[in-house]
């Protein structure tokens, strides 16, 4: 949790104003990119619930693919069918399992490696969200937040594959209370973050420290703030501050294009 006072202001945003910027943000996007509307891929987790609401405020043109495959609870699958019926989206949207395909890649590459799979599972999604995409005209929007960016916690050219990102600049902590303030189901908002690549994953879990801990680390190296000063302004370890610095420059690639090599 945060201890420092002076830091809880960056949580404390006005969701009702972020609401109306991002929601008109995204119209005028969709509508300077020529195209006529948005795809998104609804997991039943908070960055596509949330991600998936401002999309069908900014236009009726919306669609949403649920993509479950052998590692997706049910819960969730249960949870993606419902809120996208919450949005109205009965008709704009289209459940795939994804076992095959993945399958079928994974045979190729003879491998059963969780990570190697489970990574096939992200790039499966980003290549049937760009199908469709195109079929309709639409643009791909993304889910990524601003926590799952900065620490590169995500696929490249997975789930980080996509054309816009409405939420990435809200750390993930911060899209939660997104997710309360737009009035989302309850079990969505408090469900606990985790990519569902391989059965029993968390985020939380697979990258050892809360979002609670980690978003204000990450806000205060943002700030450009040195490692001693982070760990005492939060009264956390230092070697968590590294680690998570690390991570951030680790992970860097995955936010830029690929570096073109200028001849001299
Ligand atoms: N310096 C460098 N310059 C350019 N490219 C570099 C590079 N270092 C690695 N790479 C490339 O990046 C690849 C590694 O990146 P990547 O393929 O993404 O794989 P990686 O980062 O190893 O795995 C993805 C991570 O994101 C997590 N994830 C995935 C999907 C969704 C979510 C979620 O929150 O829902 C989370 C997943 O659980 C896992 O921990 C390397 O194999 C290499 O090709
Ligand atoms: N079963 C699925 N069906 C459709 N899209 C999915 C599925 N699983 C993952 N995705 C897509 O990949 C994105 C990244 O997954 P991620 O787990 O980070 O987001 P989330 O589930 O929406 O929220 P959280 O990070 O809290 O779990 C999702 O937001 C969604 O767009
Ligand atoms: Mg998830």
């Amino acid at each position: 949790m945060i201890s420092n006072p002076t830091l809880k202001n960056y949580l404390d945003l006005d969701y009702g104003k972020v609401t109306d910027y991002l929601v008109n943000k995204l119209r005028d996007y969709i509508r300077d990119s020529g195209k006529k509307g948005g795809v998104v891929g609804v997991s039943g987790g908070i960055d596509s619930a949330v991600t998936a609401t401002l999309l069908s405020r900014a236009t009726q043109n919306f669609y949403f693919l649920i993509m479950p495959s052998n590692s997706t609870p049910q819960q969730d699958l249960e949870d993606a069918l419902h809120l996208t019926e919450m949005l109205n989206g009965k008709d704009k949207r289209t459940i795939i399992s994804i076992d095959n395909i993945v399958e079928n890649f994974s045979n190729v590459v003879n491998t059963r490696d969780k990570l190697i799979v489970g990574n096939i599972k992200a790039r499966t999604r980003m290549i049937l969200l760009y199908a469709f995409a195109q079929k309709m005209d639409y643009l791909v929007i993304g889910t990524g937040d601003k926590s799952e960016l900065l620490l590169g916690y995500f696929t490249k050219y997975g789930d980080g594959g996509v054309d816009v990102l409405p939420i990435g600049d809200l750390f993930k902590t911060q899209v939660r209370k997104l997710g309360e303030y737009l009035k989302l189901p309850s079990r969505i908002v408090s469900k606990p973050s985790s990519p569902a690549l391989w059965e029993g994953q968390t985020a939380e879990g697979e990258l050892g420290v809360s979002y609670e801990v980690v978003d204000p680390i990450l806000y205060l190296l943002e700030k450009g703030k040195g490692d001693l000063e982070i760990t005492s302004e939060l009264g956390v370890n230092l070697n968590l501050v590294r680690r998570i610095r690390t991570m951030v420059e680790r992970s860097r690639h995955k936010r830029l294009p690929p570096e073109i090599f200028k001849l001299p």
